[in-house]
């Protein structure tokens, strides 16, 4: 009987590995920093049986057509955007994601944006490792506080609640939101207030966006969205780049429609070198590094492990996200 084959599109914790060999896996992990293109994933995925997908990295329509042998595919990821789930659900191969064990600290990331754009702390960090700072000043650069603030969360799922507790803790924030679906038991919990997008846009001091990115979200912050926050407010992205505007984010923050502006993801990424963005005094940008935690990436390959092995069994993956295949 031949050995069951998975292909990991970039390396893991060895945790992840660990428990595959251990189930008598073979796996195969794709060496360097380069990102597989379509041609070379369909190669690699010829002798695989599963595939482990790091990041973002698409799985597109004729991958899945001319992969249609796996039994089943494990995103170390909780968004999904980036696969053609249709098409995986048309052939019956199972995807899951590694939801919640990522969301704290994609959540700090969210925090340490808002935080660090309200000091413009990474530009004056960047000052003094240029050289560049003269001296102690009382009047240049100043930022602006966050107690008793508006953080405004379009999304209120599983990070954005995590957001919203670490603000109302640290700095008693008022939490209002705007969600596809009212959130009433986190409203008790947060005493958050749903309003309408309109509302989140007016009234947030801190705009935080965690939603999925689909067709609605995409470019949902576009420069009219932006002409209607207020003057002094900071926006941050933890979720997508698409889903912002990047020009018209940075047309906003030139023209002082809002304050500042984190994000620690970005269309395309990595960021062009020569965005207006990076030379940005209230603007911090971070290489997606939300769940880049030990603890968190260890239980992120744990839990794509642990789905692909519930796939090689013939058992229902448990973080699956096309559950339709099974009707
Ligand atoms: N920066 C990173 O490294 C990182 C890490 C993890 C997740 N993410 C991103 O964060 C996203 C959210 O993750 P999550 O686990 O919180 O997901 P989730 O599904 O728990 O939360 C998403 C929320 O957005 C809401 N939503 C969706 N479309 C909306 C719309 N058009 N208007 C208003 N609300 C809408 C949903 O109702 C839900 O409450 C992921 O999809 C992913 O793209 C980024
Ligand atoms: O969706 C996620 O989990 C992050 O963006 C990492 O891919």
């Amino acid at each position: 009987m031949t050995t069951k084959k998975v292909f990991v599109t970039k390396d893991i914790p060895a945790k992840g590995i660990q428990l595959l060999e251990e189930a008598g896996l073979e796996v195969v992990v794709h060496q360097g920093d380069s990102t597989l293109t379509e041609a070379e994933l369909i190669e690699a995925c010829k002798e695989a049986d599963l595939l482990l997908n790091v990041g973002q990295l698409p799985i597109t329509k004729s991958f899945l057509e001319a992969s249609s042998h796996l039994q089943g595919i494990a995103l170390a990821s909780v968004g999904f955007d980036h696969v053609d789930l249709e098409t995986a659900t048309s052939l019956g191969i199972p995807v899951s994601n590694t939801p919640d064990v990522l969301s704290g600290a994609t959540a700090d990331v969210a925090f340490l944006l808002m935080l660090a754009v309200s000091r413009k702390a990474f530009f004056r960090s960047k000052e003094v490792m240029d050289g560049k700072w003269k001296g102690f000043g009382f009047t240049e650069e100043l930022g602006i506080e966050l107690n008793g603030k508006t953080l405004g969360i379009l999304g209120l799922g599983r990070i954005g609640i995590e957001m919203a507790k670490k603000a109302k803790g640290a700095y008693n924030m008022d939490i209002i939101y705007h969600n596809r679906n009212r959130n009433t038991e986190a409203e008790e919990a947060l005493d958050a207030k749903y309003v309408s997008f309109e509302e989140l846009l007016a009234q947030s001091d801190v705009l935080s966006v965690h939603t999925n990115l689909s067709d609605e979200t995409r470019h949902k912050f576009n420069k009219d969205a932006f002409a209607k926050m207020k003057s002094s407010a900071i926006f941050v992205n933890t979720a997508r780049g698409a889903i912002h505007h990047e020009a018209d984010l940075a047309d906003a923050l030139r023209d002082g429609q809002i304050w500042g502006a984190g994000l620690d993801v970005t269309d395309p990424e990595p960021m062009t070198a020569d965005s207006p963005l990076l030379q940005m005094s209230n603007v911090c940008v971070l290489p997606h590094i939300g769940s880049a935690t030990i603890e968190t990436r260890t239980a992120m390959a744990e839990m794509a492990a642990k789905n692909l092995l519930a796939a090689w069994n013939n058992k229902q993956m448990p973080q699956i996200v096309n559950a339709d295949i099974y009707k």
